[in-house]
């Protein structure tokens, strides 16, 4: 028998036994869509379901997908998909309009049998719908700090996705001459948009190593490709006890978004090793690490062509030596760009000067983007510039470290540091070297003698004009949103806002600068020495000399023309000299450092301006992510239309 029964709360689905066929899936999972779509009484209720799921057969998908382009009524950010998940469930998130308000359902339906065949489901299949919260676009504050990351980041690109459908849409409409209907060419956008969302390929890895007490321990790790437009696909590798399945596909899927915005042609990736670094010798770190390397590029998860890793959360410079000494040597003998399988490497493994300081380097740029806007300014109630302006960073290690460094040789005043360790506070200021320095001989931040243990509620609320959120994701919630009391967030970490936090911050007028944006320096620094690996040959190595000798011979020229006019009646009395600034910049050598954070300081620069252009076109406001989402999903979507989806991933 197949049925449906909507009782309060929930909706039964009874789905035929021990069907054998995909075409009869095809039909059940019809049924279930049509009937999910409907009226009732007077009121227009349309529910709107995607189900989307591991092994699920694309005609499933498909077949939902085009009944929810068929109802009438469907705006594109109206339903989404909850993501692919290990469990044996499959979740969905839907949006209804009920007499105006929309309403938020969670679908949750436990599925029996997971591992067989899906076109021989199990003998009932329960659709219950657990959870309706029906204020217009309400999320709960438990499900805004409880969502997978993976939603959040699917939640950002569905709202950006949306403008921008409806942007192509009304662009096709104004065509003169059109090849296909409207009704084609919506079937190739909204394809093309979902395309664009999942991840394409992620390996779940468990191999053993050998503690230094010789007892053998499992290591759990993840890396996920989530687009391979661009090659190679491109991301760091993060070693934390509480990273899963959904984060890495969520981190990946930030990285595709990342590398589109700044231009690095790579599509996005992510890997990470379940383990708490802390807890492990450096001995066991490094056989972790090349263990962990041999495993992905055995499935072609590392390679410089295919997939190239960098640092992230918990890893640096010496893990990323380990992983191109071990694919160097093991791997990629024959191979002479076998070192570019990695970036984030000491130099004198083929790094390249900067790459530390990169990401911390570019929030500093992004912030000064927008400090430095008056309109900007305005709307927010701050006063231009970094003169005056304080500021509390969460998380000291690369990126909040090195931001706050910049911030504050740019005059900004360091008066919070918030770690795992300790929360400091000092009103007067904190100097972030000085408190480095302090970390590298007493191995913490606690008992810095120049600042005080923070008394209060938290840090993060404490006022100040910028909040640098360099630690990790979702620590600012919905219920943390309405206590901040910053003008600014620069999002240095990787989805630190929750989208709920996100409205609540946007209308207190506080201007969240999005991670695919401000911490865009890191991958736009890889991507540099990527392509030194490639040349096999230092910035600046063949043109610094040259650049020099040019500049000396145009401000001797000019000299020499200010001193024959000096000489001359007209200019007796003046006191002409050159600016020894101008000397000093143009008549050293560039170093390969100096030509690296230029690089970087154009491409933050470039890449806000092209956000700030957007806004202003869709006349979002503050809304920074939704315009930087647009800009990258834009050239993904390109990509992908003017390529096509035959031979494409
Ligand atoms: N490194 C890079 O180039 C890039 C990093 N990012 C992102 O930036 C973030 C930080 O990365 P990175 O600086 O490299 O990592 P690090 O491991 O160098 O530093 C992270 C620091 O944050 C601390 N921390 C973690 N959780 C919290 C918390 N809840 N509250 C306060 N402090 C916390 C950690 O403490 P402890 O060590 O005790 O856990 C650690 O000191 C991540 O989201 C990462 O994905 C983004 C772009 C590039
Ligand atoms: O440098 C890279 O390739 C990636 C850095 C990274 O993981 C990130 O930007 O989140």
């Amino acid at each position: 028998m197949t049925g449906i029964k909507i009782v309060p709360n929930a909706v039964l689905l009874w789905l035929k036994p021990a069907t054998k066929t995909k075409d009869s899936v095809l039909k059940y999972s019809s049924t279930l869509t049509s009937n999910l779509t409907f009226s009732s009484g007077p009121a227009s209720f349309r529910t709107l379901v995607h189900l989307c799921y591991r092994n699920a057969p694309s005609g499933f998908v498909a077949n939902c997908s085009s009944h929810i382009q068929r109802s009438a009524s469907f705006t594109h950010d109206a339903a989404q998909t909850f993501s692919p998940i290990p469990r044996r469930t499959v979740t969905a998130m839907s949006r209804a309009k009920v007499r105006g308000q929309t309403s938020i359902h969670r679908w949750y339906c436990p599925y029996k049998d997971w591992d067989r065949p899906l076109y021989c489901p199990g003998p009932l299949l329960v659709v219950q719908q657990r959870h309706i919260v029906s204020k217009s676009a309400h999320i709960s504050d438990d499900d805004d700090e409880n969502l997978p990351l993976s939603r959040n980041v699917g939640m950002f690109f569905d709202k950006a996705a949306a403008l921008l459908v409806h942007k192509v849409v009304e662009d096709f409409k104004s065509l003169p001459q059109k090849h296909r209907s409207l009704d084609e060419e919506m079937k190739l956008i909204q394809g093309t948009i979902a395309v664009i969302k999942p991840c394409a390929f992620i390996i779940s890895l468990s191999f053993p190593i050998r503690r230094d007490n010789g007892t053998l321990e499992v290591v759990r790790a993840y890396r996920a490709q989530h687009k391979q437009h661009r090659l190679p696909s491109k991301g760091g590798i993060r070693f934390s006890a509480h990273v899963d399945y959904d984060e890495v596909t969520a981190l990946a899927a930030l990285m595709t978004y990342k590398c589109a915005l700044v231009n690095a042609p790579f599509g996005g990736a992510k890997a990470g090793v379940q383990i708490d670094p802390k807890k492990y010798s450096e001995g066991e770190l490094e056989r972790i690490t090349r263990r962990l390397t041999i495993e992905l590029s055995k499935k072609g998860f590392i390679h410089p062509g295919i997939d190239v890793p960098a640092p992230d959360m918990g890893t640096g410079e010496r893990e990323m030596c380990w992983i191109a000494d071990t694919y160097a040597n093991i791997v990629g003998f024959s191979d002479i760009n076998a070192r570019a399988c990695v970036t984030g490497k000491p130099v004198s493994q083929g790094g390249i000067n900067g790459r530390t300081s990169a990401t911390g380097k570019g929030v500093f740029v992004g912030i000064k983007y927008f400090l430095t806007d008056k309109a900007c300014m305005d709307v927010i109630g701050l006063k231009p510039g970094f003169k005056d302006k304080t500021f509390i960073v969460q998380g000291f290690g690369n990126v909040g470290f090195h931001a706050a460094r910049y911030l504050v040789e740019a005059g900004a005043k360091c008066i919070g540091v918030a770690e795992m360790d300790a929360n400091l506070y000092n009103k007067d200021g904190i100097d972030p070297v000085a408190l480095d320095e302090y970390r590298r001989q007493s191995g913490c931040l606690a008992g810095f003698p120049a600042a005080q243990p923070y008394q209060g509620e938290n840090i993060l609320c404490e006022k100040c004009d910028i909040l640098v959120a360099a630690a990790c994701e979702r620590v600012i919630t919905k219920k943390i949103s309405q206590k901040i009391q910053a003008k600014i967030i620069a999002e240095g970490a990787n989805g630190p806002v929750t989208p709920g936090a996100d409205k609540v911050l946007m209308e207190k007028k506080v201007l969240v600068i999005p991670d695919l944006f401000i911490n865009a320096g890191g991958v736009t620094v890889s991507y540099f020495e990527w392509l030194k690996n490639l040349n096999h040959v230092s910035y600046g190595r063949l043109t610094s000399k040259f650049e020099r000798d040019s500049n000396l011979h145009i401000i001797e020229s000019v000299e020499k023309s200010i001193n024959k006019w000096l000489d001359s009646d007209r200019a007796k009395g003046l006191n002409l000299k050159p600016d020894p600034k101008v000397k000093d910049k143009y008549l050293g050598y560039a170093s390969e450092k100096d030509i690296v954070h230029a690089g970087l300081e154009h491409t933050m620069e470039r890449a806000a301006e092209v956000i700030m252009d957007t806004a202003r076109t869709y006349n979002l406001g503050l809304d920074i992510r939704t315009a930087a989402y647009l800009v990258s999903i834009e050239k993904i979507y390109n990509f992908y239309r003017e390529a096509g989806v035959s031979s494409v991933i």
